[in-house]
């Protein structure tokens, strides 16, 4: 077994935003359990593949090479952005804990300190994200949105650059690569939904070692944190929907009211078309997940019979045929 002496060993991905969140994980396990661990950098499908990320599938291609090495026992855990994982669970690994989460929010960074309602008709707004361009086309149908990938550093760059007006992306990673100077508006959730899980971390590792040698990895995990994304994951799962897809989701437990209140939102690609749901739960413990699932299972079968599916199907087909080069 890995780790049983010297440091444990954390999986992550390489890029700047990854091992920046992965040492933020990892320094707070040490400085509350004294544990010493060292990052093992893993080369993801999704980091080195040039294809369009929605064209990919979607779901797994940042996550499957760390969980090969889990699986392999390499590695003692990983982290990952919540945002990147596939609902469905991994055979014989586990969501050891889920850290506080940061901002979920998306943000704008714009040249000149633009903010998003400043932008002149037809600026050019640099995006990979399905459901960024349909929230943002449903407020801004005038703007031209241009489909981008890299890491944000590569996103920032075209805004020096003056190839685009303004690019959108995480607050949270914006954050953990040092950039938030160059955030110019920050959404309200109320008018642009995060993805679901946006700005939280998962800690996973194999489900046998979580309460056995790993159990100091709880020592991270944040309760209502867990409860939020849970519901807003399951609105993901219940709409068949991958990380591709236009599905904006936000949860948040209020421990003083006892209440778990979940919104989503499912827009047209073009923005010509959105359901949007809202709803609450009392949950009188922080630890009631089956709470959180039932709450975001009702949410997302009440948009579904508003038509929510048939929008995430449309989107689909879109995808999947090629448009114009
Ligand atoms: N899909 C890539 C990805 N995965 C997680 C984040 C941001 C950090 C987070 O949400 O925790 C990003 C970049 C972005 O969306 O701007």
């Amino acid at each position: 077994m890995t780790g049983s002496t010297g440091p444990a060993r954390l999986a992550t991905r390489r890029s700047t935003m990854a091992t920046s969140q992965s040492r933020m994980v990892a320094d707070a396990i040490t400085e509350r359990t004294g544990r010493a661990i060292e990052l093992v950098l893993v080369t993801s499908f999704g980091d080195v593949t040039k294809a369009h990320l929605t064209q990919l599938g979607g779901t797994g291609v940042f996550v499957n090479a760390l969980r090969d090495e889990l699986l392999a026992d390499t590695v003692d855990f990983a982290v990952h952005s919540l945002k990147d994982l596939p609902t469905a669970p991994a055979d014989g690994l586990v969501l050891a804990a889920i850290p506080e989460r940061d901002d979920p929010r998306d943000a704008l960074c714009a040249r000149d300190g633009l903010k998003f309602a400043d932008l002149p008709a037809g600026a050019r707004v640099g995006t990979g994200s399905p459901r960024r361009v349909a929230q943002l086309a449903a407020l801004r149908p005038d703007l031209v949105y241009v489909p981008i990938r890299g890491n944000a550093e590569t996103r920032l760059g075209k805004v020096a650059s003056g190839e685009l007006d303004a690019v959108v992306l995480a607050y949270a990673g914006l954050g953990r690569v040092d950039r938030l100077a160059d955030v110019t508006d920050v959404f309200d959730p109320e008018q642009v939904l995060p993805a679901p899980g946006q700005g939280a971390l998962a800690v996973e590792c194999r489900t046998e070692r979580r309460d056995g040698d790993l159990a100091y990895l709880a020592s991270v995990d944040d309760p209502a944190t867990r409860l939020a994304v849970v519901a807003e994951r399951v609105v993901l799962a219940e709409l068949e929907a991958g990380c591709a897809a236009p599905v904006g989701a936000h949860a948040r437990y209020d421990a003083d009211g006892r209440e778990l209140r979940l919104r989503a939102a499912v827009v047209a690609i073009d923005g010509s078309e959105a359901v949007r749901g809202e709803r609450a739960a009392t949950l009188d413990a922080v630890t009631d997940l089956d709470g959180a699932v039932a709450l975001g299972r009702d949410l997302a079968r009440a948009m579904i019979a508003d038509g929510a599916d048939r929008i995430v199907a449309a989107a689909f087909a879109e995808r999947d045929t090629p448009s114009e080069p």
